[in-house]
């Protein structure tokens, strides 16, 4: 099971990178290498974004990783060190200014909380997410923004101006009212499709990711 993880992890990762430099080019960044800040939570959304600040290093950006509950895991241990070989810095704080932030990144990945976040937010995600809420540079959450609820949304919780979903789109995606909606992955096998009765894209081609806003 945990094989199967970690290869949706470096999917999704990859994935993830791929809509970034779709939507956000590193040409379109006029003074210097875009720096992208990655927030990554204690579960498997924290490992698509481990994956994806490893890509997007290779792709030209800069990004920095704020990593505050890592589990003892294998697979999430391995991830990090991957990022820290690759000199990519892990913050030891959270800014807590959001103009701190604006100042210093041009984008935001929000990989914190996916499908499994559940109740009232604890710290230190809390604090993070009010922090978030006021940044004005542009945030891309993987596939939930992170303090929704998978199904209902949160009307006063983060607003992204891109959402990735993985697989197939979760139903609180219709809440959703940034520029950019994506569906990353290409990971399930007909005979799921076709026992949940899910009406995925074609991807042609060599595609794994696919635009639907
Ligand atoms: N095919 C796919 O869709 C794939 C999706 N992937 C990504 O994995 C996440 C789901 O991962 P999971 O580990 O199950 O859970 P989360 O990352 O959402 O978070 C669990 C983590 O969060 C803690 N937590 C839950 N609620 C709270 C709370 N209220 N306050 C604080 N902390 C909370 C919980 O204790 C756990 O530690 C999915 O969304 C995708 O992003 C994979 O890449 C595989 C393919």
């Amino acid at each position: 099971m945990s094989f199967v993880i970690k290869d949706l992890c470096l999917l999704s990762g990859y994935s993830i990178m791929l809509l970034m430099l779709q939507a956000y080019p590193v040409s379109s960044f006029t003074s210097g290498l875009p720096t992208v800040l990655v927030i990554c939570g204690p579960g498997n959304n924290g490992g698509d974004g481990l994956v994806c600040a490893r890509h997007l290093k290779l792709f030209g950006y800069e990004p920095a990783i704020f990593y505050p509950k890592r589990p003892n895991k294998t697979l999430f241990e391995n991830l990090t060190t991957q990022c820290q070989k690759m000199d990519i810095p892990f913050l030891s704080e959270f800014p807590q200014e959001a103009e701190v932030i604006d100042g210093a990144y041009n984008l935001a990945i929000d990989a914190i909380f996916g499908f499994s976040f559940k109740g009232a937010v604890r710290e230190p995600f809390g604090s993070i997410l009010n922090t978030l809420k006021r940044i004005t540079i542009p945030i891309a959450s993987v596939d939930i923004p992170s303090g929704w609820d998978v199904e209902k949304g949160n009307p006063e919780g983060l607003q992204p101006d891109m959402l990735i979903s993985l697989t197939a789109p979760k139903q609180s995606a219709v809440h959703f009212s940034g520029r950019y909606h994506y569906l990353g992955g290409r990971f399930v096998p007909l005979a799921l499709q076709k026992k949940y009765n899910l009406s995925l894209p074609d991807y042609p081609g060599t595609e794994c990711v696919h635009r639907l806003l």
